[in-house]
């Protein structure tokens, strides 16, 4: 059992900075999500096990197979493995759960288990994981806190998430620390569903413009 640091995910992370954090409530509006994340060269997702439709829409999105998807909020084996066996391409947790961990590293999948605490991390690293889920990101110190723990983990990268938004999502990208950031601020199916996606389009245009 070890980390595949070679699976495509983690590259697509580094090369995106954005990882959209996306919870389904209609199905139907996953085509415009694909067409706004292409667009905008973002070609990857984290659909969260926070609706009824976390598995459905994550099967859909992998059998189009235009973006890279992943599930998001996963908290217990049991919805590890509903995620995987629809397709999901990376895992994402809360927190670090054993269980979960486990079975993403013998599946091959890469796994990003929530962390905010010395301990926390030190586990997420005894099972080789080298990029940590760093959460909730603003209250648990933020850019201070990622400086501070990366001195004895300075082998480990963060992905923030928990607080990130439009105004400070920079700020954590120019962190060396930081591989990239998470957030519900970057896709929102409500915000799609009032214009079908003009509005969102646009947003996710103007946070694409400040990566470069
Ligand atoms: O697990 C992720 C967080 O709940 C996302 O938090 P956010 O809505 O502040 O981006």
């Amino acid at each position: 059992m070890s980390v595949n640091m070679k699976h495509p995910v983690y590259q697509q992370v580094a090369k995106s900075k954005l990882l959209p954090l996306y919870t389904a409530t209609d199905l139907a509006y996953l085509p415009k999500v694909e067409e706004i994340l292409l667009e905008n060269e973002v070609p990857l997702i984290e659909v969260t096990f926070r609706s009824e439709l976390a598995a459905a829409a994550i099967k859909q999105l992998a059998v189009s197979g235009k973006l890279m998807v992943g599930a998001g909020t996963v908290r217990t084996l049991a919805e590890a493995k509903i995620a995987v066996e629809n397709g999901a391409q990376f895992v994402v947790s809360p927190a670090v759960v054993p269980d979960v961990i486990e079975y993403c590293l013998e599946h091959d999948i890469p796994v990003f288990p929530g962390t905010a605490t010395p301990r926390d991390i030190q586990m997420a690293a005894d099972y080789g994981i080298k990029v940590v889920k760093f959460f909730p990101a603003d209250i648990y110190g933020g850019l201070k806190a990622i400086n501070a723990l990366s001195g004895p983990f300075y082998d480990i990268k963060f992905l923030p998430t928990g607080g990130i938004n439009e105004t400070n999502f920079v700020e954590y990208l120019e962190n060396p620390n930081v591989v990239g950031v998470g957030g519900s601020f970057i896709l929102s199916e409500k915000v799609i569903m009032k214009d079908n996606g003009i509005t969102m389009n646009q947003t996710l245009k103007n946070l694409v413009e400040q990566l470069n």
